[in-house]
């Protein structure tokens, strides 16, 4: 690590980033990668997204607020569509994954760029609905859908349901037959393949909740669980067999895990022809494509995934003389993260001396783990930028946190700040548009921020911010 001269307090603080972290040449630059596409910083240094100064955001809409740039999140989401179509030309269908962020305003985008949507409650489902979805283009995931989430999502059309346990098929069963509807089912395949993430976001490893294990099973026959659920979905005369579904878990970077889970996958295809003389005509490979949050981070472009699953799927299918299925992924993350970034206020700026003497610059903002929780519940790395202003003052590694009573409330672990940062000025941390707000909490009763929304020069809130009395709204006393 380069030490600056800007003397011993900044090199003592310099030994206390991970050893990736490299102190910029000039901590004013942007890196193209981790924004959104219209983020650019003016002469003035202010950050300006879709041609509107980040200044301007926080006196019209307060801080913290989320910044999604519409046309970023378009074009991802079109990318991903004319990536798959172009890789299958027999046809491939892209579910947004609504978990990564939903709302009224994102379902109407993802509809009109082409794409179907993935949801997982009744309360996602519910958004979807009065957006006005096409509920034929709605996949249903969840390890433990009530019954009135499956009665509302048979009862509107819903295009496919996944199912994850036995109890469920059951459940689904007899509410299809009740309703004299056939229900369209995907089963949830775990292929036991380790994927190279964060434990609690990977799920296609045995030890976990979701779905039914092909290679393990209770009842003790071939192709484990799985191929017992499927026998199960076939014997029900109020169940349609539309496919398999695998995910292997979420910010994945190499196509390996795709590559293992998808022979696995259709050997279970191939399983299901020998043994009841059908193919099922789809299959579902999931989400989980990684992003940049740090200069760390290589993704995938969506034709570079969309090309590497065609050659995967097409070797799979010639290897178990298998027709193609047509085939349906799931991004969630990569169309909504890197459309977004979050705008705060800072606070307060403290020097802690640490044990031997080294000093660790603590920058409050007015946020934090309620609107970012990633950084402590997975330990996520996330990068920032002063956003205000530019500085020529030397930088200083810093901790961005929050102004929760917690210490873990983290929301950038290491960043090289400005030295001269000080309370009033505003901090970008990009990348924040995927499992943010949507996992936002209320904790200390701190008000979840709003989301602004950038298009063609205007800015529009497309979730309102809440305020003290949505949060007294709520209790009765
Ligand atoms: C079944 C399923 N599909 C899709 C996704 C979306 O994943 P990501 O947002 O990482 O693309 C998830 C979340 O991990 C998931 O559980
Ligand atoms: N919420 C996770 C990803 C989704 C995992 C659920 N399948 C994250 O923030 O990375």
């Amino acid at each position: 690590m380069r030490v600056h001269e800007a003397g011993a307090l900044h090199a003592d603080i310099g030994q206390h980033g991970p050893a990736w972290l490299r102190e910029p040449d000039d901590v004013n630059l942007l890196l193209p990668q981790l924004w959104p596409g219209s983020v650019v910083r003016g002469a003035d240094g202010v950050l300006r997204v879709g041609g509107i100064p980040v200044t301007d955001l926080a006196a019209e809409y307060g801080t913290p607020a989320y910044v999604v740039d519409e046309a970023d999140l378009r074009s991802r989401a079109a990318a991903y569509r004319t990536a798959f179509s172009a890789a299958f030309p027999a046809g491939a269908d892209v579910y947004y994954a609504g978990k990564s962020f939903l709302c009224k305003a994102v379902v109407r985008w993802i509809a009109e760029e082409g794409l179907n949507l993935d949801v997982c409650s009744g309360g996602e489902l519910a958004v979807a609905l009065a957006a006005g979805f096409d509920p034929a283009r709605i996949g249903f995931h969840g390890n433990n859908k009530s019954l009135a989430e499956l009665d509302r999502a048979v009862s509107a059309g819903v295009g496919r349901i996944i199912v994850d346990s036995f109890d469920e098929i059951e459940r689904l069963a007899t509410l299809a037959a009740d309703r004299g509807v056939r229900a369209p089912v995907m089963v949830r395949v775990t292929v036991g393949v380790e994927a190279h993430t964060h434990e609690y976001i990977a799920t296609a490893h045995e030890d976990q909740k979701f779905g039914f294990s092909l290679n393990r099973g209770r009842a003790g026959r071939e192709g484990g669980d799985a191929a017992e659920a499927v026998r199960r979905v076939l014997a029900a005369p109020s169940l349609r067999l539309l496919g398999l579904h695998s995910h292997i878990g979420s910010q994945i970077y190499d196509a390996q895990g795709f590559e293992v889970s998808a022979r696995r996958v259709l050997g279970l295809q191939a399983q299901i022809r020998d043994e009841h003389g059908i193919e099922p005509p789809e299959l579902d490979l999931g989400g989980g494509f990684g992003i940049a949050y740090t200069t760390q981070d290589d993704p995938f472009e969506p034709v570079e995934i969309a090309t590497a699953l065609a050659g995967i799927v097409q070797h799979e299918c010639t290897a178990y003389g298998l027709s193609v299925p047509r085939i349906s992924v799931e991004p969630g993350r990569s169309i909504s993260g890197p459309a977004a970034f979050t705008l705060y206020e800072v606070g307060t700026v403290k020097d802690v001396e640490l044990d031997g003497g080294a000093v660790r610059r603590y920058v409050s903002v007015d946020g934090g783990m309620s609107d970012n929780i990633r950084t402590a519940l997975y330990d996520a790395s996330y990068s920032c930028t002063l956003a205000s202003r530019l500085s020529d003052a030397p930088p200083a590694l810093s901790r961005v946190v929050g102004k929760h009573c917690e210490s873990g409330d983290i929301v950038v672990r290491d960043e090289f700040l400005p030295s001269d940062l000080a309370p009033g000025d505003l901090i970008a941390v990009p990348g924040t548009g995927a499992y943010t707000r949507s996992m936002a909490n209320n904790y200390n009763h701190v008000p979840r921020p709003g989301v602004v929304a950038v298009a063609d020069g205007t800015a529009r809130v497309i979730v309102r911010a809440e305020t003290e009395d949505d949060l007294l709204r709520l209790d009765v006393g």
